[in-house]
């Protein structure tokens, strides 16, 4: 696992802190970052596997430990945003999904589950600074969070179906949570990508912003009207708002698990996967 703990713009060396801070490999070879603004306390965890930081297992771990590194630190605020100018995350890494290996095929739809519970359970406020498109597994993360900020002319969504696949109970019900289970039904079904304007109409972002740093400002803005409330009450409170979708997929893990293998090793949707991976290589030439 390849993450970095930054606090002020600098690897933490305190005390308190030493424990945190996790080996750096050569720059290149990060796929997230974290920095805590010592002042504020918020992190921000950027996501940086170019070229579309594709979720694949490695950045999943990455992620998974850099929520609770966040969390145990007690950091006041997550901001989740991409490394990228142009894409917050592509979604899911098809090449984890396409003539797999088995036993990596099973830790990679893991994987996904710990980043899910962690994000969307997470006692830390959490917002998300949207500075680029944000298909699929993409808008899981964003929608995990409590708050979304976008910058225009992107486009973000739900588009499983468009691909001929179906999103799993847990993408829903983090959909369901933020938008009208009317609209929230429409958008899965037509596997409806959003532009920013869009999102904002229907609720699925909360503001725009015209760059990545409003954006990021305007999550910190999010994080400042906690202020006057008491951390342990906020918590709660979202707990038990979000106790049943967590409480069903804690309840289901290893089924959803297996389900995820049975469906993808299905030659159909081999088949599938296959033509939209060559689709997008082709689009890239
Ligand atoms: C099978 C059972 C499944 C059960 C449920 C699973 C739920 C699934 C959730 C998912 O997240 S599935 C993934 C859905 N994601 C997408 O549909 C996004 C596809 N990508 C795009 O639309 C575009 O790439 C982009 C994100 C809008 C970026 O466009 P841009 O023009 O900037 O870049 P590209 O030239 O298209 O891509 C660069 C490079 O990256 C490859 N790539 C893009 N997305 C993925 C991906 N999701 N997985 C793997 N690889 C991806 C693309 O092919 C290009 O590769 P190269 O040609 O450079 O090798």
């Amino acid at each position: 696992m390849q993450s970095a703990l930054i606090v002020g713009k600098k690897i933490c060396s305190s005390l308190l802190l030493r424990n945190w801070v996790r080996p750096l490999s050569a720059a290149s070879d990060k796929l997230t970052n974290v920095e805590v603004n010592d002042k504020t306390g918020f992190a921000k965890l950027t996501m940086n596997r170019p070229p579309v930081n594709g979720l694949n297992l490695d950045l999943l771990r990455d992620l998974h430990q850099s929520i609770q590194d966040i969390e145990k630190n007690k950091c006041r605020g997550l901001i989740l945003t991409s490394a990228s100018n142009t894409i917050f995350s592509a979604g899911l890494d098809i090449m984890e999904m396409y003539k797999p290996d088995q036993e990596r095929l099973k830790q990679f739809w893991t994987a996904l589950q710990d980043v899910w519970l962690a994000l969307y359970g997470s006692a830390v406020p959490t917002a998300a600074a949207i500075n680029g498109h944000s298909p699929a597994g993409g808008c899981l993360l964003a929608a995990s969070c409590e708050y979304r900020v976008m910058l225009p002319k992107y486009t973000i969504g739900l588009n499983e179906t468009q691909l001929g696949i179906v999103a799993p109970k847990w993408f829903m019900s983090t959909f369901r949570n933020v938008l009208p289970r009317r609209i929230a039904e429409q958008a899965l079904t037509q596997g409806k990508m959003f532009t920013s304007d869009e999102a904002l109409k229907i609720g699925l972002v909360d503001e725009l912003a015209a760059t990545k740093e409003e954006a990021l400002l305007k999550c910190e803005k999010f994080f400042a009207s906690f202020a006057k409330t008491d951390p342990i009450a906020r918590y709660l409170t979202k707990k038990q708002l979000r106790h049943n979708d967590i409480k069903e997929l804690l309840d289901e893990k290893v089924q959803d698990v297996e389900n995820f293998v049975l469906f993808v090793n299905q030659p159909s949707v081999q088949k599938g996967l296959g033509l939209y991976l060559e689709s997008l290589k082709k689009k890239a030439k």
